[in-house]
């Protein structure tokens, strides 16, 4: 009797907590603002198929929605809730009207805790000290000098020397990891100082390079597995975070020991502006006047900073270079303009060089480049179609209504897409995927600066705008010049341009390209 009674008693509790959770499902499926919307899953399965093609998912959206935000849910019984936007005037509220209600927030921190508590990871107090110290060193005229001699002597010495070297024995490379190079030569520079030669004809190996890789990608896939997960990895040091927990110890072991010797020349005298300088003479000035400052001796603190410096340095400036050189050989007219005005500096320049200093290959100066209107508005373009970082994401502290209409709650994350902004015809024109430098020039042949109204966003807006605008100015300009003057680059055919996973842009599988040297017909 007992064993009838269950038998019909299981099934039948079965189906109300079936019904119950049925009901809730279709409810909250109902209720939901969320795209694609799958019954209990939310909008989670949309997301892990285009999770490899995130920036132009959410550009296509957009698009089919005809407007710039939209909701995306977590599965059922998670908090998970995002907006993700690319509306020009969200955008501006919160990264500068309402900037103190969109941190980055506990879980940006707790992905990103192998950079430590420097200026990409840190919040409110912790990043008003990185960001005054940075500022302070990014300003300084002798700090702009040593990136532009260094930038034109790594082009002048390692860049250009390679290239030539291709260009000889007629073979083919990876345009993208000589700019990865490039950019990893000429910020480890900037940051502490030094020389490392990772870009050569010889291509070698470096234990830093593939250290700060492999950090990265760990980084990365935390942002794709629930956070339980790889807290569990982290416990029992297994996968990738293993492996990134060895790197982090070659970083280190690389990082102190270039603090100690920095601190070590500055005490016998030895003058220098990299950013670790003044880090450290910032540190032992203000760190009796204010409580918050990092105390004297406090090497976490410089190792944490020039991590971040270091690390947001070079790869937004290995993504925009070779999305550069891809665009511009896509628009042959764009690159014979960029050579009409680099033929006009070279021949007034001319006259005050040597015979010897003149001939090929020749090497800008990047402060000779600043002037040229049409360089600057090709750069500009090249990110407003592929911005470095292409999204940015905040949390909610305080619920309020977005200039949009958007409603946002505490705890929410919000995801902006700036690879979006440059891609929206009501933000750009219809012609908005178009590469077109002249956009930027007005009719007078003056740039336009559309950076004042926040339509370019590539390097953020408001309180966060990026410490490095200038000094990504000054060496994506050093080295496109160098190479369209002194090499006709041929990109090859067939190239598949996809987005690797990474948080920067980059390409899949490379840029792979011919050299030619290019001798170039100018005006005495
Ligand atoms: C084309 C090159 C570059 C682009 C497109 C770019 C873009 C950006 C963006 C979008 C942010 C905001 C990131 C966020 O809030 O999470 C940012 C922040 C930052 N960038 Fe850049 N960046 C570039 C090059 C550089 C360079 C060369 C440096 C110098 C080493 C640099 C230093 C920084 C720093 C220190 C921040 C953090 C600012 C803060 O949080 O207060 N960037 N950059």
């Amino acid at each position: 009797m007992v064993v009838n009674l269950s038998k019909s008693f299981v099934p039948a509790i079965f189906s109300v907590f079936f019904i119950f959770f049925l009901s809730i499902g279709i409810f909250l499926k109902k209720t939901s603002k969320a795209i694609d919307y799958w019954l209990f899953l939310g909008s989670l399965p949309t997301v892990v198929m285009n999770s490899n093609r995130l920036p132009d998912w959410f550009t296509e959206v957009f698009h089919s929605l005809g407007r710039g935000s939209f909701y995306i849910d977590g599965p059922i019984f998670t908090k998970l809730k995002y907006l993700v936007t690319c509306h020009h005037q969200n955008i501006e509220y919160i990264l500068k009207t309402d900037f103190n209600n969109f941190p980055k927030g506990p879980d940006f921190t707790q992905i990103f805790d192998p950079l430590g508590n420097g200026i990409l990871n840190a919040d409110s107090d912790a990043w008003k000290v990185q960001r005054r110290m940075a500022h302070t060193a990014f300003v300084a005229s002798e700090f702009k000098d040593l990136l532009s001699d260094m930038s034109r002597k790594v082009v002048g010495e390692q860049l250009v020397p390679l290239l030539a070297h291709v260009a000889r024995t007629g073979s083919t490379i990876d345009l993208q990891e000589v700019c990865f190079r490039f950019a990893f030569d000429v910020n480890i520079s900037a940051a502490f100082g030094v020389q490392e030669n990772y870009l050569s004809t010889e291509l070698p190996s470096n234990d830093l390079a593939e250290a700060t890789g492999q950090v990265q990608e760990a980084i990365l896939y935390r942002h794709v597995m629930p956070m339980f997960l790889w807290k569990l990895m982290c416990l029992f040091n297994i996968g990738r975070e293993r492996v990134s927990a060895k790197a982090l110890k070659t970083i280190d072991s690389h990082f102190y020991q270039l603090i100690f010797q920095k601190k070590k020349n500055l005490l016998q005298g030895i003058k220098s502006f990299d950013l670790l300088s003044t880090h450290i003479k910032l540190q032992d000035q203000m760190s009796t006047n204010i409580s918050s400052w990092p105390a004297k001796n406090d090497d976490k603190f410089l190792r944490d900073s020039m991590l971040s410096l270091f690390t947001a340095g070079k790869d937004a400036i290995a993504s925009s270079l070779t999305w550069f050189f891809w665009l511009v050989s896509k628009t042959p007219a764009a690159e014979a303009k960029v050579l009409q005005e680099l033929k006009l500096l070279f021949s007034s320049k001319k006259r005050e060089l040597s015979e010897e200093a003149s001939e090929w290959p020749y090497v800008f100066d990047a402060r000779d480049l600043s002037g040229l209107v049409y360089l600057h508005a090709v750069v500009c373009e090249s990110l407003r179609l592929y911005p470095s970082v292409p999204l940015n994401s905040k949390t909610v502290l305080k619920e309020v209504v977005l200039p949009d209409g958007s409603l946002v709650k505490p705890g929410m994350q919000i995801v902006i897409s700036l690879y979006s902004v440059g891609r929206m015809p009501w933000i750009w024109g219809e012609d908005c995927l178009e590469f077109k430098p002249e956009r930027w020039i007005d009719d007078d042949g003056k740039l336009i600066r559309h950076d004042n109204m926040s339509k370019f966003v590539a390097f953020n807006l408001g309180p966060r705008t990026c410490l490095g605008k200038d000094t990504a100015f000054t060496q994506i300009k050093t080295v496109v010049a160098a190479v369209l003057f002194n090499f006709q680059v041929e990109v090859l055919e067939g190239q598949h341009t996809f987005f690797k996973p990474a948080i920067t842009l980059h390409m899949e599988k490379g840029l792979k390209v011919k050299l030619q040297k290019r001798i170039i017909e100018y005006a005495t």
